[in-house]
């Protein structure tokens, strides 16, 4: 049974497995899981449950996606999609108003599009996906994904919220209905000089939970002013808190930074970040820390440049109109207006 740390490895390596294995294992578990998520914010994740068949289907499928013609990516491009579902080509997403060198799919529940005209703005990021009709079978797939990581993100919620002291269901009324998590399969191609392949951010929503083609590097991760770099361990998730938990704890957890640099050239990177979501119109609970734990509750990162909102919706849209300007200029241009961008930025 692995331990809470790995010497050779940079981030500290949990087994969910633990927490069947009777209370004591499943205490400590939970201590080891939220000593990691205060401290480093990102860990790797075995003993999940997901079957290898399941994640070698989703790296192969991955793979067959981005080996299909241009024009049938392009039938399926993001900026025909209100919903910010669908196909970005290389260079077609801006982190830190640089461009990220990857093509990807995005692909998140789907719901029926609202159109009531008062309805709060980030109701525009619910709709219908875009499938790839060379493909088929990547919507049974992800599909399957979505469900199991879901139920895998749920058992890690329960455990930390036991882990801080709160009812272990204390944020499950934000998740009962209409919950919204979400998938991008991503490729990475090579590049000179190791550059971005996406810039640093923080995930915005609960959680993320993902998975790096075998052997594959270039994920770093901020540790102490450092980037420190995170190669995949073959069958675990690397997992990391989004903005989100670092709201209900004030602080408490962390939502570290982290990058992807680009592969050598001549290589390539496939991967698939989840991110578990809450509905849009959830606002994530507060927990009320216990003393101890309080008393090392950082509070709530304060950046001009990236306000944090409760309201999940709120934060997505944020993120998705700063990541998608010609998705927003296409389909929301008053929105993006309303958040202070220009239309050359
Ligand atoms: O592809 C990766 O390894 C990480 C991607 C990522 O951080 C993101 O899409 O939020
Ligand atoms: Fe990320």
């Amino acid at each position: 049974m692995s331990t809470s740390t790995s010497s050779s490895l940079s981030l500290p390596v949990l087994d969910l497995s633990r927490l069947a294995c009777g209370d004591e294992e499943a205490a400590a578990f939970r201590d080891d899981l939220r000593r990691a998520t205060h401290e480093v914010g990102f860990f790797y994740l075995t003993g999940h449950g997901v079957p290898q068949e399941l994640i070698d289907r989703m790296i192969s499928v991955g793979r067959k996606l981005f080996e299909l013609p241009e024009a049938d990516k392009l039938a399926l491009n993001m900026v025909d999609s209100p919903h910010f579902r669908g196909y970005t080509r290389i260079g077609g997403e801006l982190t830190q108003g640089a461009v990220d060198w990857r093509e990807q799919i995005d692909i998140a529940t789907e719901r029926e599009p609202v159109t009531d005209p008062d309805a709060e703005d980030f109701w525009v990021l619910q709709g219908p996906n875009q499938w790839p009709a060379a493909l088929p079978e990547l919507r049974e797939l992800a599909t399957e994904w979505i469900e199991r990581l879901n139920d895998v993100s749920l058992t890690l919620l329960h455990a930390w919220a036991e882990a801080l002291g709160a009812p272990a269901d204390v944020f499950d009324p934000a998740f009962a209905e209409r919950p919204a998590p979400h998938i991008k399969i991503a490729r990475y191609p090579g590049k000179e000089d190791a550059g971005q392949g996406v810039g640093a951010h923080k995930d915005l929503g609960v959680l993320t939970l993902l998975y790096v083609e075998e052997g594959k590097g270039g994920l770093q991760v901020e540790r102490d002013g450092q980037w420190i770099d995170a190669p995949p361990v073959s069958g675990a998730f690397v997992v990391n808190i989004g903005e989100l938990l670092e709201i209900a704890t004030n602080g408490y957890l962390k939502a570290t930074m982290h990058r992807v640099v680009s592969p050598a050239p001549g290589q390539d990177r496939i991967s698939v970040p989840y991110f578990y979501g809450p509905a849009l119109d959830a606002t994530i609970p507060t927990i009320d820390l216990p003393p101890e734990l309080a008393a090392e509750a950082r509070g709530v990162t304060r950046d001009p440049s990236n306000p944090l909102h409760p309201v999940f919706g709120k934060n997505w849209l944020k993120s998705r109109l700063r990541a998608h300007q010609d998705v927003g200029w296409a389909h929301h241009p008053e929105l993006m207006e309303a958040q202070g961008f220009t239309r050359d930025a």
